[in-house]
């Protein structure tokens, strides 16, 4: 990818994610990993190569919610719905569902001011979900939230990964939650970026949260984090 101002964002990146598969991104901040998710999902156009998506039902999560401050969770949740011309019932029906799924029932009438932080991810997810995707992208979804917030997130995240069967693309800046949600996990260098290694997670899925504490996990995240190294250097 090279931006029209000469920058060269990606260099050689060759990724697949399939179904079943929860792809996650970590390297240095500007090494690219936003421009290769916006180039997933078509909001930018890679200026060389292939991208071949086959699917036209993509979920994409931002690091910021995104919601619209005067309409409340529901209303939010309802709008890709609403903007494709679905009929309230039917749109009204999907947003309560993928409520229920983020386990926000009972919130339904609450404005974006009265949610905490964790709360407008999950409505922000919710919305993505009524579009039942078959790709879901997130791009570091959980970097403002506190430790706690995000693990219990992580857990939700990896719940409706193996119920809803989606592939996922991920990025983030922690190692730890890279091998924690991941199938597999990409490690990128500093701009240009390239791929330095591309890790295996072979734990089981879903994951059991004290699974972070066993030495397995201790030396993926190694792993990452040596692959992150070398790239850097
Ligand atoms: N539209 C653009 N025109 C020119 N350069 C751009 C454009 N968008 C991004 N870049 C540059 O491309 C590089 C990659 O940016 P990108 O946002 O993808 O990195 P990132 O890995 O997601 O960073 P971070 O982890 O800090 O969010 C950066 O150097 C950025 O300045």
């Amino acid at each position: 990818m090279r931006f029209p101002n000469g920058t060269v964002a990606l260099s050689g990146v060759d990724v697949n994610v399939r179904r079943g598969e929860f792809v996650t991104v970590v390297g240095p901040s500007g090494c690219g990993k936003s421009t290769l998710l916006r180039i997933a999902s078509g909001l930018e156009r890679a200026s060389e190569g292939t991208v071949t998506v086959n699917t036209d039902r993509i979920g994409f999560v931002f690091q910021d919610a995104t919601l619209l401050a005067w309409r409340d969770v529901q209303r939010n949740v309802e709008l890709l719905a609403e903007l494709a011309g679905e009929r309230k019932n039917k749109r009204r029906a999907k947003a309560d569902a993928a409520i229920e799924l983020v386990g926000l029932s009972g919130f339904e009438k609450h404005l974006p001011k009265q949610l905490s932080g964790g709360m407008k991810m999950r409505t922000s997810l919710a919305r993505s979900l009524t579009l039942d995707p078959e790709l879901f992208l997130f791009d570091e979804p959980f970097g403002a939230l506190d430790e706690i917030t995000r693990e219990r997130l992580n857990d939700e995240l990896i719940r409706l990964f193996v119920k809803q069967g989606f592939a996922g693309m991920f990025i983030t800046h922690s190692v730890s939650e890279a091998v924690y949600l991941s199938t597999k996990v990409v490690v990128m260098s500093g701009r240009p970026g390239r791929i330095v290694k591309t890790i295996d997670i072979p734990l089981p899925m879903p994951r059991d949260p004290d699974v972070r504490y066993t030495a397995e996990f201790a030396e993926l995240v190694g792993e990452v984090s040596h692959a992150l190294r070398e790239g850097h250097a």
